[in-house]
């Protein structure tokens, strides 16, 4: 089984980005969400950012984010990644991907065999896509730590890169890799001790599981 990249989310502290970078994660996700326990200022972002610079790439999730708000987090705290993870069309995606020339990746919830097939229509319009589990109407659209059904995604053989993600944890990393080969995994509530609170003790864990 290949060695998946990791991708901790919803990183807000310097302690919380130091694990991951301690740990050996290729990403850490900064979430421009006002509604989420995970959101970071433009300010905040830009501190992070400079902390991770050249040990860890920096992914930046929005959630049908407009012009100005993704061109100011851009300019703070250069990205390396956008991560859409609201209803952004291929269209959307595309224009994003030309007008910044940093990867673009595409968030899908997923709960049939239908939902999965969504990523083909994005897959000149992006750089990966995100499987992640579908979330209850009037909640968060991630970061829930809901699993989805693994089979519908195991072994993906699509015309894109893609990573897993939804209710992955110390606990169950070794198995979804196990169980899908996904060449990405992405955990933010699983190595939490509470919502937003990253756990440097299970960030490590993960990303121990997700390599063994
Ligand atoms: O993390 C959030 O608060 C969040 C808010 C709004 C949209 C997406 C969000 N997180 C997305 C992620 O990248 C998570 O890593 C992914 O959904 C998995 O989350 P979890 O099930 O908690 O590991």
């Amino acid at each position: 089984m290949p060695t998946p990249a990791i991708k901790i989310c919803g990183i807000s502290t310097s302690d919380a980005l130091d694990a991951a970078i301690r740990a050996h994660a290729e990403y850490a996700g900064f979430v421009f969400f006002e509604k989420s326990p995970r959101h970071v200022t433009s300010a905040q972002a830009a501190a992070l950012s400079q902390r991770a610079q050249g040990r860890i790439a920096r992914v930046g999730l929005f959630v049908d984010a407009d012009d100005a708000t993704i061109g100011e987090a851009l300019a703070a705290a250069q990205l390396d990644v956008l991560q859409l993870h609201g209803s952004e069309t291929p269209e959307r995606c595309a224009q994003l991907r030309a007008r910044h020339g940093v990867e673009v990746w595409k968030a899908l919830p997923v709960a049939t065999a239908e939902d999965a097939a969504r990523a083909h229509g994005y897959a000149q319009a992006i750089d990966r896509v995100l499987f992640d589990a579908k979330t209850p109407k009037g909640t968060l659209p991630g970061g829930m730590g809901l699993k989805f059904d693994w089979r519908l995604v195991a072994n993906w053989k699509g015309p894109v890169a893609w990573g897993l993600a939804g209710g992955l944890t110390p606990d169950n990393a070794a198995e979804a890799l196990a169980r899908t080969g996904a060449p990405l995994l992405d955990t933010s509530s699983g190595v939490e001790s509470a919502p937003g609170v990253k756990d440097a003790d299970r960030i490590a864990a993960f990303c121990r599981a997700a390599r063994a």
